[in-house]
C-alpha cells in the first residue's frame, strides 16, 4: 500500500472539533524563603472550578537547598484526585499534603499521562494498595472509542458505551457483504474519562496538573520525576503513559522495522439519504466509490469506510488509511471520504463534530533494560495490524499493577533494595509486560503489518476475504490480541489453506523475503 506525504503532527494525534476547555488547576505560590515545615503547615488552597485539580509549591518555596534535601527531595505537593470536592474535604487533603510534603511519604509509583491508559494504570495500582501520582495536564479525552461490546463488557465498562450495533459488516466490493456477527459499540470518551477518573479518586489516586521536563535516576535507587515549575517527585518506579509521543523519556530498541502510520480523517454529520442501516456499524467498506474519477485514487491510496449510523440521519464517517509507510495526508482523506459520500448521493446538512487520527503502529519495543517504565502506547502496545488499543492497555493494567505491587513488596519491605538491584527490578517488571510470548506475538503482528502494506486495493480485498473466513474465534483473537503465539500459526495455516493461490505464494514469499519474516521465524525459535 502506498500512501505519500507525511503529516506535520505529533507522534500520535487524535483530534477532534469542537474541543472541550481543558479543565486546569492552579498553581499555589507559597512565600518564599519559609522553612519546610512551616511551609508544610501554611493552608493549601486549590482550584475547586474543574473536575480534577492540583496545588503546587515550588522548589524556591525552601529557605535553601538543604531545607529541600531534608524534606526528603520532595517538594512536591498532590493533592488527591478529587471530582467534586467540598469545604470539609479540603481540610482533609492538606492533611495528605502535609505528610507528602513533609518527605514521609516517597510515592511507590508516577504515573506521567492522564489517557486511558494512565488513568488506568493509576487505578488500579492505587487499589492495590500503592502510593500513587498521575502527572499530566488534565484534558479530556478527544477522541470517541469504537470498540466490540463483548470486549468492554468484559472490562465491566459497559455502561460508558454510549450505542450498540447488533451487528457488524463489511464490504469489499460489489459482492455480498460480510456479516460478522458481532456487537460493536461507541464508547463516550466523557463517561469513559469520568469512569476512569472515578476509579482514580475511589482508589485514592495523587494529581499534579503538570508537565514533566525530566525523569532523573537518584543514586538512592529512587527516581526524581522534574515537573514545570521546578516541581520534583520523588518515587520507586516511573511509568510513562503518555502516549506514543513519549520518545523523550524512553529508549527504544535500535534496528527494529521502521513505524507505520494509520491515518482517518472523520465527520459526525446530520444527512439527507443515509445508504447505511442503522441497526449494522460499517467495519470496512472496502468499495471503489471514486473509480469514476481520473485514475482512481483508489489504486494509488486504498482507504476505507468505517461508519457509525447513530440514527436514520444522523451518521458517523471517516475515511481510514490502515497503514501506510508515510501518512496519507489528511487533506486527501477529506477528499475522498467527500467524493465517496457524493458517490453514494449522501448529502450533509450539518457538521456536528470533525476527527482527524494520526496513529502509530508497528515500530520497535522499549529498550527493557531500562528503569522508567511504560504502559500504553508509550510502551508499543498498539495492535500494530489494526491501531487498536485503548481495551488491551484497559485489560492489561490491573496485571501490570499487580506485578508492580508484588515486586515493590518483595523488595522493599525486606529492605533487599540496593541501587545495583534497581535495573534488575525494572527488568522484572518489563518482562513482565513484555515476555517472549508477547513478543512472539507481536513479531506475527509486524509481519502481518508489512504484509498489508505491500497490497494493492485488490490484493486487500482478496486478502481480508480470507481473513474473515478462518473461523471466527480465530480472526476475533487475532483483532483482540488474545491469540497465543501457537494459535496465530493455526491461524496463518487456516489463512493460508483459504487464501487463492496466487495469496498463497505472496505469503510464502513475504515470509521468506521480507525482514519481518526472518524475525517471525528467530523470535517463534526463541525459548
Ligand atoms: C479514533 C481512532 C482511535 C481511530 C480511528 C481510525 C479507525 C476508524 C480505525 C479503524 C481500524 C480498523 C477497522 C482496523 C481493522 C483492521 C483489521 C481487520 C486488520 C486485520 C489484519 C489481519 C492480518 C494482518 C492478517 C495476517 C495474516 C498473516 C500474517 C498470515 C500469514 C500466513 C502465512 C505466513 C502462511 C504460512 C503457511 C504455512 C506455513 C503453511
Amino acid at each position: 500500500m502506498e500512501c505519500v506525504g507525511a503529516q506535520n503532527v505529533g507522534a500520535m494525534a487524535v483530534f477532534t472539533r469542537p474541543r472541550l476547555k481543558p479543565l486546569v488547576g492552579r498553581r499555589v505560590m507559597p512565600r518564599k524563603k519559609q522553612s519546610f515545615w512551616r511551609m508544610s503547615s501554611m493552608k493549601v488552597k486549590c482550584n475547586s472550578s474543574s473536575g480534577s485539580d492540583s496545588c503546587v509549591v515550588d522548589k524556591e518555596d525552601f529557605a535553601d537547598e538543604e531545607d529541600y534535601i531534608k524534606a526528603g527531595g520532595s517538594q512536591l505537593v498532590f493533592v488527591q484526585m478529587q471530582q467534586k470536592k467540598d469545604m470539609d474535604q479540603q481540610s482533609k487533603l492538606s492533611d495528605e499534603l502535609r505528610q507528602i510534603s513533609a518527605g514521609q511519604t516517597v510515592l511507590d509509583l508516577v504515573v506521567i499521562g492522564c489517557g486511558p491508559a494512565g488513568l488506568a494504570l493509576a487505578a488500579e495500582s492505587a487499589k492495590l494498595g500503592l502510593n500513587v501520582g498521575l502527572v499530566g495536564p488534565d484534558l479530556p479525552f478527544t477522541n470517541n472509542y469504537g470498540v466490540w461490546e463483548d470486549e468492554f463488557k468484559d472490562l465491566g465498562l459497559q455502561a460508558c458505551i454510549e450505542h450498540v450495533w447488533r451487528d457488524t459488516i463489511v464490504y469489499l466490493d460489489d459482492d455480498e457483504p460480510i456479516l460478522i456477527g458481532r456487537a460493536y459499540g461507541r464508547v463516550s470518551r466523557h463517561f469513559l474519562h469520568e469512569e476512569l477518573l472515578k476509579r482514580c479518586v475511589e482508589a485514592g489516586v495523587l494529581y499534579l496538573n503538570s508537565k514533566v521536563d525530566r525523569i532523573v535516576e537518584a543514586t538512592n535507587g529512587q527516581s526524581l520525576v522534574e515537573c514545570e515549575g521546578d516541581v520534583v517527585i520523588p518515587c520507586r518506579f516511573v511509568t510513562v503513559a503518555s502516549g506514543a509521543a513519549s520518545g523523550k523519556f524512553l529508549q527504544y530498541e535500535l534496528g527494529g522495522p521502521r513505524v507505520s502510520v494509520q491515518t482517518a480523517y472523520g465527520v459526525e454529520v446530520e444527512v439527507d439519504n443515509n445508504p447505511f442501516d442503522p441497526s449494522l456499524m460499517v467495519f470496512m467498506d472496502y468499495r471503489d466509490y471514486v473509480r469514476h474519477d481520473a485514475q482512481s485514487l483508489e489504486a494509488k491510496y486504498p482507504t476505507f469506510l468505517y461508519a457509525m449510523p447513530m440514527s436514520p440521519t444522523r451518521v458517523f464517517f471517516e475515511e481510514t488509511c490502515l497503514a501506510s509507510k508515510d501518512a496519507m495526508p489528511f487533506d486527501l482523506l477529506k477528499k475522498k471520504l467527500m467524493l465517496r459520500l457524493n458517490t453514494l448521493g449522501v448529502r450533509i446538512k450539518e457538521i456536528y463534530e470533525e476527527e482527524w487520527s494520526y496513529i502509530p503502529v508497528g515500530g520497535s519495543l522499549p529498550n527493557t533494560e531500562q528503569k522508567t517504565l511504560a504502559f500504553g502506547a508509550a510502551a508499543s502496545m498498539v495492535h500494530p495490524a489494526t491501531g487498536y488499543s485503548v481495551v488491551r492497555s484497559l485489560s492489561e493494567a490491573p496485571k501490570c499493577a499487580s506485578v508492580l505491587a508484588n515486586i515493590l513488596r518483595q523488595h522493599y519491605s525486606k529492605n533487599m533494595l540496593t541501587s545495583s538491584s534497581i535495573p534488575s527490578i525494572s527488568t522484572q517488571a518489563w518482562n513482565t509486560l513484555w515476555p517472549q510470548e508477547r513478543k512472539r506475538q507481536r513479531s506475527f503482528f509486524l509481519f502481518g503489518l508489512a504484509l498489508i502494506l505491500q497490497l494493492d486495493i485488490e490484493g486487500i480485498r482478496s486478502f481480508f476475504r480470507a481473513f474473515f473466513r478462518v473461523p471466527k474465534w480465530m480472526w476475533q483473537g487475532f483483532l483482540g490480541s488474545s491469540l497465543s503465539s501457537a494459535d496465530l500459526m493455526l491461524f496463518a495455516f487456516y489463512m493460508f489453506i483459504i487464501a487463492p493461490n496466487d495469496m498463497r505464494k505472496g505469503l510464502i514469499r513475504h515470509l521468506l523475503s521480507d525482514p519481518t519474516g526472518a524475525t517471525l521465524i528467530r523470535t517463534y525459535l526463541t525459548f
